[in-house]
């Protein structure tokens, strides 16, 4: 069944943040006086939150968990320059531009806080989207359900007419506990096993031709 809506998880998705990410972890770190992480633990930590990311950041120097203070001084860094280091993924604008043309409805769903998603979809001029729910929009976030299912009631839909598009575990468990079809793309920032019975494509591209081979 061909859906009527399509929500993208944003960061390893959409767009390859790792190096934007990076650098603003490394630059909290050497604030902190703690030992920068290096790019591939920083992919490894992303897909929880900034929250998350700077904790394991602390946890991996083996500094003292402050992650309070570390997650202001992060954001401070990444929300004033949240675009350098940011590439749009091969296919996404494709994929987009194609759902649009079938009046498929478009929504997003990351973790990230809206503010710099705000930034990066307008600098990259990705969408646009009809519903956005980010990392601090409800109390909840991935891999609870309740961010993927605000998204689908925003887009007016039932959630067994929509699908979810995403890179990690935390995106494949949000979509099963919403009960949403999940189509898991590879080459992003993948650190756990996915749930057994995940339907992962190549790319974005091949993640196209799966919602259109009804
Ligand atoms: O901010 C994160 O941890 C990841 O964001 P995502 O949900 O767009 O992958
Ligand atoms: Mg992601």
């Amino acid at each position: 069944m061909i859906p009527q809506a399509v929500i993208f998880d944003l960061d390893g998705t959409l767009i390859d943040s790792a190096p934007s990410l990076h650098r603003a972890a490394a630059e909290t770190m050497k604030t902190l006086g703690h030992r920068p992480p290096s790019r591939a633990e920083v992919e490894s930590f992303v897909g929880d939150g900034v929250g998350m990311l700077v904790a394991r950041c602390l946890a991996a120097a083996g500094a003292p968990a402050d992650a309070e203070d570390a997650v202001r001084v992060f954001r401070q860094i990444y929300d004033a320059d949240p675009l350098t280091g940011v590439f749009v993924m091969d296919g996404a604008r494709e994929i987009l531009a194609a759902l649009t043309a079938r009046g498929i409805r478009l929504g997003l769903c990351t973790n990230k806080p809206l503010a710099p998603t705000r930034t990066i979809l307008t600098g990259l001029a990705l969408g646009p989207f009809d519903a956005v729910v980010a990392g601090d929009s409800l109390p909840q976030r991935k891999p609870d359900p309740a961010p993927l299912r605000h998204a689908v009631a925003l887009l007016g839909v039932a959630p067994a007419q929509a699908a979810y598009v995403g890179d990690s575990h935390v995106d494949a468990e949000t979509a099963v506990a919403a009960e949403m079809r999940y189509l898991h793309v590879e080459g992003g920032y993948l650190s756990k096993p996915l749930p057994p019975g995940t339907t992962r494509c190549r790319s974005l591209s091949g993640a196209l031709a799966e919602l259109f081979d009804d």
